[in-house]
């Protein structure tokens, strides 16, 4: 490879030619005086030997400039062939070519050229060649052994159980029916069988005709009368006392309030999935704690709104305010 470029030093005499072998550098005088810098194979004759030369590109030389231009040539000869399977002593070219590139060439050689960069004879560009396109893929992050704690970050969360990916309820879930009988609806609390906790749900078997979709039948009919069969069309108030009074025991309805409001439970009782027992456990009193405990995603008004009694007032009111009064206080 032979290179031209304009030197700094004006004196023909520091024109220079330096013969590069991929693992030599041969600086020599020429001291010619033909003010054009001619391409390698005017060199290799001046030489007279028959060394391959590379095709370089052409530089127009002008009189006031060729003359100070230094040339390299690539020595691809046996002995170059043969030294080049010997690794070249550290830094050997840089030290040898550097007096010459420090004033002329140095411009074209990146300060951190290698032997292995001075060897490309594309011939087309004076730059090193752009770094070699690996023949794998890049590695993603998360494969690297050197970055754990990346991978650790990359990977997704692992979840500890099954339990934990239970879907949130949704109104498809009020349509559900239990998939396996219950052993007993006598309680629902949880106990445990060899060792292991109970299965988490309570619910229980209803009784055919029964089913959450059965209810919702029932509800849409307005001659059903879930409030009550001896109750007025309209709303009516409702003391702690009365309250208590329905329990659901000696052929009475079971009452139950709910954020203010007096609901009759007694129509929905076989309709419950969690069974009769978990519904009467709020009977003549508040459920608003244990509904909220166990489901707080049942619409409660949605299902019960039919079973509406009335209002739950303090135990001195006195007054039987009817339904319009009601409906102006909420
Ligand atoms: C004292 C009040 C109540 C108690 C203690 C109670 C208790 C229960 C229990 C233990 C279950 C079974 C939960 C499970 O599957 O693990 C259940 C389910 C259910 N209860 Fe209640 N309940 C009460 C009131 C009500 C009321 C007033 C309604 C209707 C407005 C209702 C509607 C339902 C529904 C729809 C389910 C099925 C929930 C589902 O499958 O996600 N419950 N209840």
């Amino acid at each position: 490879l032979a290179l031209w470029g304009r030197a700094s030093q004006p004196s023909r005499e520091r024109r220079k030619s330096i013969d590069i072998s991929p693992q030599r550098i041969i600086v020599e005088d020429t001291s010619t005086s033909q003010p054009d810098v001619g391409p390698v194979p005017s060199h290799a004759q001046e030489n007279g030997d028959n060394e391959s030369t590379q095709t370089i590109p052409k530089v127009n030389a002008t009189d006031d400039g060729a003359d100070d231009v230094p040339i390299i040539h690539l020595n691809n000869d046996e002995e170059g062939s043969r030294l080049a399977d010997m690794p070249p002593p550290n830094g050997f070219i840089q030290k040898s070519i550097s007096p010459m590139l420090a004033s002329s060439a140095g411009s074209i050689f990146p300060p951190t050229s290698s032997p292995t960069s001075l060897t490309n004879t594309s011939g087309s560009s004076l730059m090193p060649p752009p770094p070699r396109p690996r023949a794998s893929p890049p590695q993603f992050p998360s494969e690297s052994k050197a970055q754990p704690s990346l991978v650790q970050h990359l990977a997704p969360p692992r979840l500890k159980s099954n339990n934990q990916l239970r879907p949130p309820p949704s109104a498809a879930s009020t349509l559900r029916v239990p998939s396996a009988p219950r052993p007993s609806n006598s309680t629902l609390a949880p106990t445990a069988v060899g060792g292991k906790p109970r299965n988490s749900s309570r619910q229980v078997t209803l009784e055919p005709g029964h089913s959450p979709l059965d209810w919702a039948m029932l509800t849409s009919n307005l001659n059903s009368k879930l409030r009550g069969a001896h109750l007025p069309p309209e709303l009516i108030t409702v003391t702690p006392s009365m309250l208590k009074a329905h329990n659901g025991r000696k052929g009475r309805d079971a009452w139950t309030s709910y954020q203010g409001k007096v609901y009759n439970i007694s129509p929905y009782l076989p309709f419950h999935p969690g069974g009769k027992g978990e519904l009467l456990r709020g009977a003549g009193k508040d459920s608003g704690k244990l509904f909220m405990e166990v489901h707080p995603w049942v619409n409660w008004d949605g299902m019960l709104g039919e079973c509406l009694v009335g209002i739950l007032v303090s135990e001195n009111d006195k007054t039987n305010t009817r339904s319009n009064d009601l409906d102006a206080m909420d």
